[in-house]
C-alpha cells in the first residue's frame, strides 16, 4: 500500500493533540562506528551541504567520513557522561519538565514526546508513536531559537518527508523559530544577571552562535538577522552599551567562508586590545553540548589565555532551567490555543459510522 493507515480505526478512539520536541540529536556512542554513521545522516543532508550531490558524494565518502570519525569520536570522549551524551541528557529532562506541566493542564488529551533530526529517537518514529495514540492534531518545536535552513528547515523536511507516506494527516503547526519571544530573552539576561552576581563583570560579555556559511546568508537564510536581533534584545534588556558585548560565530566546517566575526578569532585578538577577562554565552543553543561545553569551554578558553587573556567563564545553555522550562510551555500554550476545544472527529463521519453499525 502506498499510504499508511489503521485499518482497524474506531470512533471511540479519544481525539489527542501532540506536542513534539526536536533538537539536532548525537551520537549513540562516543566510537568511530557511532560517529561514521551520525555523521554519514548529518552531512547527507542538503540543508545542511548546499553542494551539488554528485560531487559532495565523493568528498563525504572519499574524504570526510574517513578522518573525521576518529578526530569528533575524541572530542565526544571528553564530554561524554555515565547517562550518555549531554544533548540527549538534556532534551530528555527538559521533554520531561514540560511534558509533566501540559499534562496537569491538559490531562490525558494530550501527549507530549521528543525526537532528533539525527539519530534516535528518529522523528518519522516518534510521529507513528504519536498518532498511534490518537493524536490528530500536531505542533512541533524544534528548540533552535533561530530560524535557519540548516536546522530548522531541515526538521521540517523530515516531517514533511514522513507525511508524504501517510494517509490521514493531523492537523499540524511549526514553530519556526522565538529567537525574539519576551519570556526567551528575559531568560537569557537573568541567566547573565545570575552569572553576574555570583562571579561580578567582565571586560567583554560575547554571544557566540553555531554559525552557517556565508554564501547560505547571502541566499537568503534570515539566520544571521535573527542571532543579531537576540543579542541585541538581550543587551538592551542588561542595558549594555555596544562596546560591553559582541556576536560572533563558532563551529566552522570546511574551507568556505562562514558567518563572520569568528568567535575562535575574536577570542584570539581580545588581549591584544587590552580585554582580559570575557564571559561566553551561546544563546543559540537550547541545550548544552559538545559545541558549546567542549568547543566553547575548553578549545576556545584555551585560544583566549594562550592569547594572554585572564579570565574566561562560559554562562552554560538555559538547559531545563524552570525558567526554560516555563518559557517553552508558554510557548507551546499560546500556540495551542485555538486548538484546545472540541478534538472529536466530524459529525458526518460520526452519522455515516451509525449508519455503518457502529456504536459511538
Ligand atoms: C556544514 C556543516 C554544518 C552546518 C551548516 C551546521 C549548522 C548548525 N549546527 C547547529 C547545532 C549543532 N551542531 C552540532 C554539531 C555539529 N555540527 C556540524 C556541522 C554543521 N552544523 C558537525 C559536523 C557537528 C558534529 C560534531 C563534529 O564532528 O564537529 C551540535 C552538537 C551535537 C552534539 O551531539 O552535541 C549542535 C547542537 C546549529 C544550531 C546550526 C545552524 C544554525
Ligand atoms: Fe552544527
Ligand atoms: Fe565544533
Amino acid at each position: 500500500m502506498k499510504y499508511q493507515g489503521k485499518t482497524d480505526f474506531s470512533h471511540k478512539t479519544p481525539a489527542k493533540v501532540g506536542v513534539l520536541i526536536t533538537n539536532l540529536g548525537t551520537p549513540e556512542a562516543p566510537t568511530k562506528p557511532a560517529l561514521k554513521r551520525y555523521l554519514k545522516q548529518f552531512l547527507s543532508d542538503p540543508r545542511v551541504v548546499e553542494v551539488p550531490r554528485f560531487v559532495w558524494w565523493f568528498i563525504l565518502n572519499g574524504v570526510i567520513l574517513n578522518f573525521r570519525p576518529a578526530r569528533s569520536a575524541k572530542a565526544y570522549q571528553g564530554v561524554w557522561t555515565d547517562k550518555g551524551s549531554p544533548l540527549l541528557i538534556h532534551t530528555q529532562n527538559q521533554h520531561k519538565a514540560i511534558a509533566e506541566q501540559l499534562v496537569v493542564e491538559f490531562g490525558d488529551k494530550i501527549v507530549v514526546e521528543y525526537a532528533m533530526r539525527y539519530g534516535k529517537p528518529a522523528i518519522n518514529e516518534t510521529i507513528d508513536k504519536m498518532l498511534a495514540q490518537g493524536v490528530r492534531q500536531l505542533l512541533v518545536l524544534p528548540l533552535y531559537p533561530q530560524y535557519s535552513a540548516t536546522t530548522t528547515a531541515s526538521t521540517f523536511d523530515a516531517i514533511a518527508q514522513d507525511f508524504t507516506k501517510r494517509r490521514w494527516l493531523p492537523d499540524f503547526k511549526f514553530i519556526s523559530h522565538y529567537h525574539d519571544n519576551a519570556d526567551y530573552i528575559q531568560a537569557i539576561a537573568d541567566k547573565i544577571r545570575a552569572h553576574w552576581d555570583k562571579k561580578g563583570r567582565a571586560d567583554k560579555l560575547v554571544f557566540s552562535y553555531h554559525g552557517i556559511p556565508k554564501r547560505y546568508l547571502d541566499n537568503g537564510d534570515p539566520y544571521h538577522c535573527e542571532c543579531y536581533k537576540t543579542s541585541r534584545l538581550v543587551a538592551d534588556n542588561l542595558a549594555l552599551n555596544k562596546d560591553e558585548y559582541i556576536t560572533t560565530f563558532q563551529s566552522r566546517f570546511g574551507k568556505e567562508e562562514w558567518l563572520k566575526p569568528y568567535t575562535d578569532h575574536s577570542l584570539q585578538a581580545f588581549p591584544k586590545q587590552g580585554i582580559k577577562s570575557v564571559q561566553v554565552i551561546c544563546p543559540g543553543f537550547s541545550a548544552d553540548c559538545l559545541e558549546t561545553i567542549e568547543e566553547i569551554g575548553e578549545e576556545n578558553r584555551d585560544y583566549f589565555i594562550e592569547a594572554g587573556g585572564e579570565r574566561f567563564e562560559y554562562i552554560e545553555a538555559l538547559n531545563s532551567d524552570p525558567q526554560h522550562i516555563d518559557m517553552l510551555v508558554n510557548l507551546i500554550k499560546t500556540n495551542l490555543a485555538n486548538w484546545s476545544g472540541d478534538f472529536t472527529p466530524a459529525t458526518e463521519t460520526d452519522k455515516f459510522a451509525k449508519e455503518q453499525g457502529a456504536t459511538n
